[in-house]
């Protein structure tokens, strides 16, 4: 029988503690501070920064939703960044992605401060997570609130042989990082690999994220992989479906997230988690 990883209940109780930990910081006089970054109208965009904004008011937290209209130009976005930067009550920064054409991404990223880039986006927090020092750093979202979910449930991943499809910077390789830190064997799969249909049916773990509405099946697998969905898409209908055919994989993996109610809660509870961790840090 499968089991389905709540990423929704998880996130609940990632909250739950996250509040615990501000009620401390407050109690030593700091309150966490998280800006959020809106350039233009993208519906999807203006739907999480919203959750985001919410979720860090629901917490106790400064919140500051700031948004910018689509024709901003690099350098006002920029004198915001570094605005914030300079800010003391904010702790943690995120310009939400997808950016307009106009912008320079890497700059935007590169200008937030990396003890603030909640996001772990900067080059200097991705360079540790590689290096895997053990100093304090922050980590994208997405690819932590995984690892947290695997960890919940008590899925190892020592030892393991996982299956990543999709490099994106946002997912897929901080996620490579994190896995190999905790020492699984990771394969990566894209659009130019060949053989993939070896690794994925040699997999423990597969992990999708490509943005391919039911892209995964039954047939591609192993049975009793553990199924990692991180695909956001809607079908002909407009319904939220993730890559993975969820019914068809249900019959053969041991365990799987839904879309929704899965990774996605978990990106936000992690982005609040984070924030508290830079308001911890950056008072030590
Ligand atoms: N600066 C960033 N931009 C983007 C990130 C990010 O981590 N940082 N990630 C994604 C979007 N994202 C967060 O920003 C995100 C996506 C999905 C969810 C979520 O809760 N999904 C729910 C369904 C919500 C719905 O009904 O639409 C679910 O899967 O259950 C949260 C955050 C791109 N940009």
């Amino acid at each position: 029988m499968v089991k389905i990883l709540n990423g929704k209940k998880l996130a609940q109780q990632l909250n739950e503690h996250t509040a615990q930990r501000v009620a401390n910081l407050k109690a030593k006089g700091i309150v966490p501070g998280l800006a959020v970054v809106l350039v233009g109208e993208d519906p999807a965009s203006m739907i999480y920064t919203r959750n985001k904004a919410r979720q860090a008011d629901k917490l106790g937290f400064k919140s500051i939703l700031k948004k910018m209209p689509s024709t901003v130009t690099q350098d006002e976005l920029l004198a915001t960044i570094r605005q914030l930067n300079a800010d003391p009550c904010i702790h943690g920064i995120l310009v939400q992605e997808p950016l307009p054409d106009q912008i320079n991404q890497s700059a935007v990223i590169e200008t937030i401060s990396p003890e603030k880039d909640v996001d772990g986006f900067n080059p200097i927090n991705v360079g540790k997570l590689y290096a895997n020092d053990g100093r304090h750093f922050p980590v994208a979202c997405t690819p932590r609130g995984v690892m947290t979910m695997l960890e919940q449930y008590q899925i190892p991943v020592a030892g393991k042989d996982v299956v990543i499809i999709g490099r994106s910077r946002l997912v897929g390789k901080p996620l490579q990082a994190l896995m190999i830190n905790q020492n699984a064997t990771v394969t990566m799969l894209h659009h130019a690999s060949t053989d993939a249909e070896y690794y994925l049916k040699h997999a423990d773990i597969v992990v999708v994220g490509i943005g391919k509405a039911n892209f995964l099946h039954a047939s591609d697998i192993k049975n009793g992989a553990v199924v990692i969905d991180v695909g956001i898409n809607r079908d002909e209908q407009g319904h939220l479906v993730g890559d993975v055919d969820f019914d068809d994989v249900s019959s053969v993996a041991s365990a799987i997230t839904p879309v929704p109610g899965g990774v996605g809660p978990m990106t936000i509870a992690t982005l609040m988690q984070q924030t508290v961790d830079l308001a911890e840090w950056s008072n030590q």
